[in-house]
């Protein structure tokens, strides 16, 4: 039998080693978790308001997903456009290893300091092995390090504290999977380490390593693991969220959170409905979650269906076909010609009435609010306007961005994103398109007008979600100012803006069949715009293809900056 992992708290150093790791950060602690049993949790030491970074960290790894071509596996930036942007940054696309093929980096600088620290290890096997999973490639990386001796003893400690529920594999199949996996991965990169240290790191960086996001996006594109991060516990209505910038990994606070609460993440997409959640989080983590909102929402169900079982089980069962569905669509939209029925959006939508006729009954609608509505919309919206429907993209992201429920998240901004760009879409068209003469629609200018006000609260939202200094941020308010520039008055935070933006929303919602209460107040000033064009001593005027350079350029600069700790978090070579 496995001896008891002591919890983080109950080491001071490990707790003040972790606690003083990230390049910057608010005052935190490490404390007894009151969410999760018997376990440690990281606790505001002091209160933290709405919209503020809590920390900035290195990550100790950092495993890029190889499927991907975008993203640079050694400083971890990407090449892909912003939304909303005309031309691509100028980052370069990076370029695929000539050893391994899968590898990418977007410079001959980038690939050399990789090489130094872990891909000459890594080439060989990332090569002989298309199906590796990324926290496999993790534990190689450990492992080649430890070889070469990176691992410094306090890193080891903390590896050593990590929590991995490995006895909950003993006696299963999963726990076949990961002794051969483990005594493969050690045979390989590094037999002289325990094979009973090994067994328990894998499950470890399973549980700890955080899924790496980019501001912009919600998918992930690879996995991290950063100390301090492994603290963090998990809530479906998390006061935190974690995101990729500059190689580190960025804790930034949803809500304000008091001094003494702790600072809590989403492990899974919070768009999921509760049984998916919940689903998930037993099968990749262990346990059961029991947060405020997962209870609410329980009653909530009950309350609408009554609390025969079966009828629970009937809503549970649409809502994972509900998420099925798109998730269809979404693979049949990246593949086309194999999965013909999905990429017919239209047969696609057609089919969610019919699935939700199943369990609201007596011609009493679904509530659009109600999960996965949501998410399924958002999703078609993006699987519109990829494929240029922008009426329908508008369509689906108006319900699917105005009834979330959850606003000042980053998917909220994101989401709000999509819906300026479908709007700007439909905008570019000719003054004489039907669209905007035949009354069915708004005309030209109440389109532009409500790119304005959807644009004016995407930027004030960034800014409070990403912050003032985030480059999505600065992105996003640049490119609104280039719109309001070339615009015609009235400008976006005086009174007259104000009403005429209520008027084109007013029509708008009643186009989309969006209930009025869900509508969005364009907000009267842009002071995340002010405090960043302050800080910068300049004000970005961006609309050009040089201005979009000179945005890019900065992204380029640094290079010789990731090297300054190296990608290891300091630990490494
Ligand atoms: C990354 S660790 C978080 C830190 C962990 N509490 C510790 O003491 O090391 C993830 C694990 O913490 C626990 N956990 C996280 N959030 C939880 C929650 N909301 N309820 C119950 N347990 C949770 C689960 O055991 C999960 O596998």
């Amino acid at each position: 039998m496995a001896p008891l992992r002591q919890a983080f708290h109950e080491d001071e150093d490990v707790c003040k080693y972790l606690i003083d790791n990230p390049a910057e950060s608010t005052a935190l602690k490490i404390a007894g978790s009151t969410i999760a049993h018997l376990g440690s949790g990281l606790v505001a030491n002091t209160n933290i308001l709405q919209g503020r970074q809590i920390f900035k960290s290195k990550p100790l790894i950092a495993c890029v997903d190889p499927r991907l071509d975008n993203i640079c596996h050694y400083c971890l930036k990407g090449s892909e456009r912003v939304p909303l942007a005309e031309v691509p940054t100028e980052q370069p696309h990076p370029k695929v290893c000539t050893g391994c093929r899968r590898a990418r980096f977007c410079s001959k600088t980038c690939h050399s300091k990789a090489w130094k620290l872990f891909h000459k290890n890594e080439c060989k096997i990332i090569r002989d092995s298309p199906n590796l999973l990324m926290s496999h490639l993790a534990l190689y990386r450990l492992l080649f390090w430890k070889k070469g001796n990176y691992i410094s003893d306090k890193v080891a400690t903390v590896l050593s504290l990590l929590e991995d529920h490995f006895d909950e594999y003993s006696d299963t199949e999963a726990g076949d999977v990961l002794f051969e996996f483990a005594s493969s991965i050690r045979n390989t990169a590094n037999p002289s380490v325990a094979l009973n240290v090994v067994l328990r790191l894998l499950p470890a960086i399973q549980i700890n390593a955080v899924k790496m996001r980019q501001a912009e996006k919600s998918g992930s594109f690879g996995i991290a693991l950063d100390l301090i991060s492994c603290a963090i516990n998990h809530s479906c209505e998390p006061n935190a969220f974690l995101y990729v910038e500059d190689g580190h990994i960025i804790a930034r606070s949803i809500r304000h959170i008091p001094k003494g609460e702790e600072v809590t993440i989403s492990y899974c997409d919070p768009m999921l409905p509760l049984k998916s959640r919940r689903g998930y989080l037993n099968e990749e983590y262990f346990f059961n979650c029991f947060c405020k909102r997962c209870e609410s929402e329980k009653r909530e169900q009950k309350a609408m269906l009554g609390s025969t079982v079966t009828a629970l089980k009937d809503l549970q069962l649409i809502q994972g076909m509900l998420v099925q569905l798109v998730n269809n669509a979404v693979v049949a939209a990246n593949n086309p010609g194999k999965h013909k029925h999905f990429e017919n959006l239209e047969t696609v939508e057609m089919n969610i009435p019919t699935l939700t006729r199943r369990v609201i009954k007596h011609g009493a609608a679904w509530p659009d609010h109600l999960d996965p509505m949501p998410l399924v919309r958002n999703t078609l919206a993006g699987l519109y306007l990829n494929k240029g429907c922008h009426l329908a993209a508008a369509r689906s992201s108006l319900r699917g961005t105005l009834m979330c429920r959850y606003r000042n998240t980053p998917e909220w901004v994101n989401n709000l994103c999509t819906l300026t760009q479908c709007l700007a879409a439909i905008a570019a068209g000719s003054p004489d398109d039907p669209i905007f003469t035949s009354g069915s629609f708004l005309t030209l200018k109440e389109t532009q007008r409500a790119v304005r006000g959807y644009g004016m609260r995407m930027c004030k939202d960034a800014g409070a979600v990403f912050g003032g200094g985030s480059k999505y941020t600065h992105f996003l308010c640049d490119w609104f100012s280039w719109v309001v520039k070339t615009a015609e008055p009235p400008r976006p935070g005086t009174a007259e803006f104000e009403a005429v933006f209520w008027e084109a929303q007013k029509k708008l919602l009643a186009w989309a069949d969006v209930d009025l209460a869900y509508c969005v107040d364009p907000g009267s000033s842009l002071p995340e715009v002010e405090d960043l064009s302050k800080k910068i001593g300049k004000l970005r005027t961006i609309g050009s293809i040089e201005n979009l350079k000179a945005v890019s350029d900065d992204d380029v600069v640094d290079d010789d900056e990731t090297d300054e700790k190296g990608a290891d978090g300091g630990e490494g070579a």
